[in-house]
């Protein structure tokens, strides 16, 4: 598996043991990324100078996208074959916004993944802020757990254990805390990856930490969001199963703007199906894929 990428020389873990390898020709202009099960061959002895090749990449069960910015303008694949999506939200410093949730959640049904809120600085916020804010997706079954600086985050954990799971988040919602809790010696779990190039302190690349009771953990720092520019509405719909009920009464090819295109949606919310904030929030995402909301 590849486990760090760093100016052309990619990271694989290897029966425990760290391999550094570097794409071979074979493999045109593929991209491989984090997550990836590659193929080797070359130099396998995970020594300081050797340097094994990747011949073949392994069919993908997901794919998370990065969403395109100013320094980019192409949505590209950040993460594969990860099984699940911590949303990191802090409930205060910054204050949680539902938006960027929904935006992932989403990402996360478009990507096959399950996605898992993670609601962090519990100890900074009022009695009741968590429950006020999973509110939101109570017609889902979106698993939640709340963590806080005075307690160990054992059932994050336990919802980690044997998975490939990646953490997104706005900066300053606990990410970092939250890794260096899981994976107490980050440094080495991510097999040295400092070798190749960067520390993982100064890396603005994925990067995949063993945890110590088995899975991966896949800090993802400086990235912003997840794409959706390449998800349809009817995709974009997956990600609000109150709402794709009542998409059923939309005249064929409806794209969901509003009512005086005939969509059915603005009744279903009316006869109280699902708030008018869902819909709100869905029609906000319909309207800005392609954008860099973040
Ligand atoms: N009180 C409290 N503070 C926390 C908690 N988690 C993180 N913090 C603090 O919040 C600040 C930001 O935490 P980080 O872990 O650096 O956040 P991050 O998401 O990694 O941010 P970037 O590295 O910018 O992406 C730090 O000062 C942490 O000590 C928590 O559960 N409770
Ligand atoms: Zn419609």
């Amino acid at each position: 598996m590849v486990v760090g990428v760093d100016r052309g020389r990619y990271t694989c873990w290897l029966d425990d043991q760290v391999v550094v390898a570097m794409r071979a020709r074979e493999l045109g202009r593929k991209s491989v990324v984090v997550g990836d099960r590659v193929a080797l061959v070359g130099d396998l002895s995970g020594g300081p100078d050797a340097l094994a090749r990747i011949v073949r990449i392994a069919e993908r069960r997901s794919v998370l996208r990065r969403t395109a910015d100013d320094d980019d303008p192409y949505e590209r694949v950040i993460v594969a074959n990860a099984d699940q999506l911590v949303i990191v939200t802090a409930l205060v410093d910054p204050p949680p916004r539902t938006g960027f949730v929904d935006r992932c959640l989403v990402a996360a049904f478009d990507a096959g993944v399950d996605p898992l809120l993670c609601l962090t600085k519990a100890d900074l916020a009022a009695d009741g802020a968590a429950e006020e804010f999973r509110r939101h997706w109570s017609a889902l079954d979106l698993p939640v757990v709340t963590t806080r600086r005075d307690d160990e985050p054992v059932e994050l954990e336990e919802r980690l254990n044997g998975r490939l799971s990646v953490l997104i988040g706005h900066s300053g919602v606990g990410k970092s805390t939250l890794v260096n809790r899981l994976v107490p010696d980050a440094e080495r779990a991510t097999g040295g990856v400092s070798a190749v190039g960067k520390g993982r302190h100064t890396s603005t690349s994925a990067v995949a930490l063993a945890l110590p009771g088995g899975g991966w953990v896949i800090d993802t720092p400086g990235v912003r969001s997840f794409g959706l520019a390449h998800v349809s509405p009817a995709s974009l719909l997956a990600g609000f199963p109150d709402l794709a009920e009542g998409a059923e009464e939309c005249p064929p090819g409806c794209e969901h703007r509003s009512a005086e295109e005939g969509c059915a949606l603005d009744e279903w919310v009316a006869e109280g199906h699902a708030s008018p904030e869902r819909l709100a929030s869905y029609r906000y995402l319909l309207a800005s894929r392609g954008d860099f909301v973040s």
